[in-house]
C-alpha cells in the first residue's frame, strides 16, 4: 500500500560495496524493533566469539590493516613532493616533542610533591629545587604554547600543498574514464566516496591521523603495565559511555507504520511547491488537514525519525552490568600499584608523592587510551579513505584501448577514411533494448554519407560507435579495413571529429570552448577566430561585452547578501532577486545565449580541428538554425570537407541528401534502405 523508505547506509565498518545485504536473512541479520522502526543489523559470523564492543574494535583494526599499504604509498608520494620536506619534518618533530612534554611535566610534578612531602615531614624546603621545578614547569608550558603555534603555522601550507598534489591526481583519475565506465553507478559511488573535501585533503587527514597514533604511542611508551591495566577500564568506559546516533557495521532500518508514512507524505505534499496547483484546484486542503491530524494523534510521541529513536533506545538500555563494573575497574590500576608498592617497598618508595603520582599517571593513561579508542573508528575511516582514493586511480575503463597506431600513413588522412559496420547490434549498458539491430554498411574513403531517420531510430548511436564511445554488443566496426578495437584510441579520436547533437559547453570562456576542439593548437588565437568565423559565431561573440573572454556559464558564483532591491546588475551581471530570496545570499547567471548561438560555438569548436582529421561526423548540426543559416552551414561544411569522409545525421531528406554519395535510411534500430538520393527516389518515391 505504501512505498518503503530506502535503507540508509553508513559508509564505514565493513566494505559495503561487496556482497549483498538481505534484511530477511535471519541467519545473518539481527532484527530489533525500535518504536515505529525496524532495525536490521548484519551479524558478523567471523567475529562471533568476541564479545561486545571488542568485536567492532577488531573489525575496525581488520579494516585498518588492509589500508596500510595505501598509507605507505601515500607517505612515499608525499615524501616525493620536495616543497613538503621541511614543512613535514618540522611538523613531525614538533608533534613528537609535544608528545614527550607531558612525561616531563609529570616528572616535575613528582619532584614538586616530594618537596611538599619533605616540607610536611621535616619542616624544611629545598628552595633551589623548588625554584628549578617551578621554572621548569613554566618553561614546559611556554614551550608547549610556542610549539603549538608553530604547528598551526605549518598546518596550512602543508595541507594546501598536499591537497593540490592530490587534486591533480584526482582530476586525472576522473577525466580518464570513458563514457560507459563513468556512467556506471558503482563507479560513481566509488568516486563519490573518495571525494576530497574542499578544505582538507584525504591525504593530509591521514598524515594527521598517523602522527596522532605515533604521538599517542610516544606518550604511552613507558607505561606498558599501566596501559594494559587501563585497557580494561577503557573498553568498559567506552561501552558504557556509548551515545551513538546510529548502529555500526552493515545495517538498514525501515518503518512500515502506515500513519507515519502517510503523515510524512502529506507533509511533503503540502511543503513542496510542485503540488500546490493540484492541491488548491482539487479542493484537497480540508481533507489533508483532517487526515494529518488523525494520523498525528494516532502516532503520538512515536513519530520520531530513526536516528532519534535509535538514540533514545540506546539511552534507556544503558543501565546494565557493564555500567556497574566500570567504576571498580577504574580503580584497578591504582589498587594493583599500591599493592605492588606494599609488596616491594624498595622498588617503589611508598610515599604520599608516589601515591599521588600513581593516581595522576593512571588517570592520564586511561584518558589517553580512551581518546585513542574513541578515535579508532575515525582512524579506520581515515585510513580506508586513502585506500578508496588510490583505488579510483585504477578503475578499469570498459572501452579497452587498442595498440595499433592509426592511420598508418598520415598523408592519406586527407583522402578520408573508410568506415564499415558488419552485423553490428548495440544496447546501452544497463538497458535490455537493442537500439541497433544487425546493421551493416560501408562508407568508402572520401564519401559523404547522410543517415536519415526519425527520432530514436539510432542515428546518434551509430556516430557514438564510430567515435568508440561504446563498443558494439555484437558485430564489428572497421576503419580503413582495420578492426576499430585494435586501434589506439587517442589516434582514432585525433583522426575523427564529431559534433554531437547534445553537445556540451564547458563552464569556461568562449575562447576556451572553441579552442578545446583542437587542444594541440589551443593557444592559437588566430585559429580560434578563424574557426569562429567558419562556425558563423564571430558576429555575435564580438557584440558581447567581454567578446571571446565571455564565460558561457560562470563556474564561480558571485556571493552577496542584503543588496538593495534597486541593484539590477553587479560585476556586469544581472542580479536575480528570486534566487536571493530562496538561497539567502547566492545567485549565478549564464550568459543567456540562444540555442542557435550555442550551436554555432559548438560548430566553431569542430572547425578548430580540420587538420589531421580524416572523418567528420555531424549529428543534426542544423537543428537550431533557420533555413538560411542551415543553407550557409551546409555550403561551408562541404567546402571544409575537401576530400575527407563526412557523415551527417538528419531527420529529413533535403538539401544535404541531394549531394550524398550514400544515404542510410533508418527506422527503429535497423537500416531500411540505402543508396544515393536518386536511387532511393527510384526505389521508393515516398521516403524522399
Ligand atoms: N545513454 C543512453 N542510454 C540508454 N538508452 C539510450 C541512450 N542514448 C540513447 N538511448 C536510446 O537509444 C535509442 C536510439 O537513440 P539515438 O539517440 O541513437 O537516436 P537518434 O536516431 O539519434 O534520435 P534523435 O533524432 O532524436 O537524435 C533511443 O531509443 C534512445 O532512447
Amino acid at each position: 500500500m505504501y512505498g518503503r523508505r530506502g535503507f540508509g547506509r553508513r559508509q564505514r565498518g565493513i566494505n559495503l560495496d561487496e556482497g549483498t545485504f538481505d534484511p530477511e536473512d535471519a541467519q545473518k541479520v539481527k532484527h530489533t524493533r525500535i518504536g515505529i522502526w525496524d532495525l536490521y543489523e548484519e551479524v558478523e559470523p567471523r567475529l562471533k566469539l568476541v564479545p561486545g564492543s571488542l568485536r567492532s574494535q577488531l573489525e575496525t583494526f581488520h579494516e585498518m590493516k588492509g589500508s596500510f599499504p595505501f598509507v605507505l604509498r601515500m607517505f612515499k608520494e608525499i615524501g616525493a613532493i620536495r616543497a613538503c620536506w621541511w614543512l613535514l619534518a618540522g611538523y613531525l618533530i614538533i608533534t613528537l616533542v609535544l608528545a614527550l612534554i607531558p612525561a616531563v611535566e609529570l616528572w616535575y610534578s613528582g619532584l614538586l610533591l616530594k618537596i611538599v612531602q619533605n616540607a610536611v615531614e621535616y619542616r624544611t624546603v629545598d628552595r633551589n629545587l623548588l625554584f628549578q621545578v617551578a621554572a621548569s614547569r613554566l618553561i614546559c608550558s611556554a614551550i608547549t604554547r610556542v610549539l603549538q603555534h608553530v604547528q598551526n603555522l605549518l598546518y596550512k601550507p602543508l595541507n594546501e600543498r598536499i591537497r593540490q598534489h592530490y587534486a591533480i591526481h584526482n582530476f586525472h583519475a576522473r577525466a580518464r574514464l570513458d563514457v560507459p565506465t563513468y556512467s556506471d553507478s558503482a563507479v560513481q559511488r566509488q568516486l563519490d566516496n573518495s571525494t576530497t573535501s574542499a578544505r582538507t585533503s584525504i591525504a593530509w587527514n591521514n598524515v594527521l591521523t598517523t602522527l596522532h597514533l605515533v604521538s599517542t604511542g610516544v606518550e604511552l611508551r613507558d607505561g606498558t603495565l599501566l596501559a594494559t591495566l587501563s585497557f580494561g577500564h577503557t573498553l568498559f568506559r567506552k561501552k558504557v559511555g556509548k551515545q551513538n546516533w546510529s548502529p555500526s557495521g552493515v545495517w538498514a532500518a525501515t518503518t512500515r507504520d502506515p500513519d507515519y508514512l502517510r503523515s510524512i507524505g502529506m507533509a511533503k505534499a503540502v511543503h513542496q511547491q510542485q503540488h500546490r496547483k493540484e492541491l488548491v484546484a482539487g479542493g484537497m486542503v480540508d481533507y489533508l488537514v483532517s487526515s494529518y491530524r488523525g494520523a498525528a494523534e494516532r502516532l503520538g510521541n512515536r513519530a520520531t525519525d530513526f536516528y532519534e529513536a535509535f538514540h533514545m533506545h540506546n539511552i534507556t538500555n544503558r543501565l546494565n552490568l557493564t555500567a556497574f563494573l566500570s567504576d571498580p575497574l577504574r580503580e584497578l590500576p591504582q589498587i594493583v600499584f599500591t599493592l605492588r608498592a606494599v609488596q616491594y617497598p624498595s622498588d617503589i618508595p611508598l610515599s604520599l608523592a608516589s601515591l599521588n603520582l600513581i593516581t595522576q599517571t593512571t588517570s592520564k593513561f586511561s584518558r589517553t587510551l580512551f581518546d585513542l579508542f574513541e578515535q579508532t573508528g575515525s582512524v579506520a575511516e581515515n585510513l580506508a579513505s586513502i585506500r578508496k582514493l588510490y583505488e579510483t586511480y585504477t578503475i578499469p575503463n570498459l572501452v579497452v584501448d587498442g595498440a595499433t597506431p592509426f592511420p598508418e600513413n598520415q598523408q592519406n588522412l586527407g583522402l578520408g577514411v573508410a568506415v564499415e559496420f558488419r552485423n553490428v547490434s548495440f544496447r546501452y549498458p544497463g538497458s535490455n533494448k537493442d537500439v541497433l539491430r544487425n546493421i551493416s554498411f560501408k562508407i568508402l574513403q572520401g564519401q559523404l554519407c547522410v543517415i536519415v531517420g526519425a527520432n530514436g531510430s539510432g542515428k546518434s548511436t551509430i556516430l557514438k560507435l564510430i567515435a568508440r564511445l561504446y563498443d558494439p554488443t555484437e558485430g564489428h566496426i572497421f576503419v580503413n579495413d582495420q578492426d576499430i578495437r585494435t586501434l589506439k584510441l587517442a589516434d582514432l579520436r585525433r583522426a575523427t571529429s564529431v559534433l554531437f547533437q547534445d553537445y556540451t559547453y564547458f563552464p569556461l570562456s568562449i575562447r576556451d570552448n572553441i579552442a578545446l576542439g583542437d587542444p594541440d593548437n589551443a593557444h592559437d588565437d588566430e585559429k580560434i577566430r578563424e574557426a569562429a568565423t567558419l562556425g558563423g559565431a564571430t558576429e555575435f561573440i564580438e557584440r558581447l561585452d567581454e567578446g571571446f573572454d565571455t564565460y558561457l556559464d560562470r563556474p564561480v558564483e558571485d556571493i552577496y547578501s542584503s543588496l538593495p532591491q534597486g541593484t539590477k546588475t553587479l560585476f556586469g551581471r544581472s542580479v536575480e532577486y528570486s534566487s536571493i530570496r530562496g538561497a539567502g545570499n547566492m545567485s549565478s547567471h549564464s550568459k543567456g545565449l540562444s540555442g542557435g548561438q550555442m550551436q554555432r560555438i559548438a560548430l566553431s569548436r569542430t572547425f578548430m580541428r580540420d587538420d589531421g582529421v580524416g572523418l567528420l561526423c555531424f549529428d543534426e548540426p542544423s537543428a537550431s538554425l533557420d533555413p538560411t543559416a542551415e543553407h550557409d552551414l551546409f555550403e561551408r561544411l562541404r567546402q571544409l570537407r575537401g576530400n575527407k569522409t563526412m557523415i551527417f545525421s538528419t531527420h529529413r531528406f533535403g538539401n544535404l541528401t541531394r549531394h550524398a554519395d550514400l544515404i542510410l535510411y533508418m527506422d527503429d534500430a535497423v537500416i531500411l534502405e540505402e543508396g544515393t538520393h536518386d536511387q532511393l527516389i527510384k526505389q521508393d518515391g515516398g521516403i524522399c
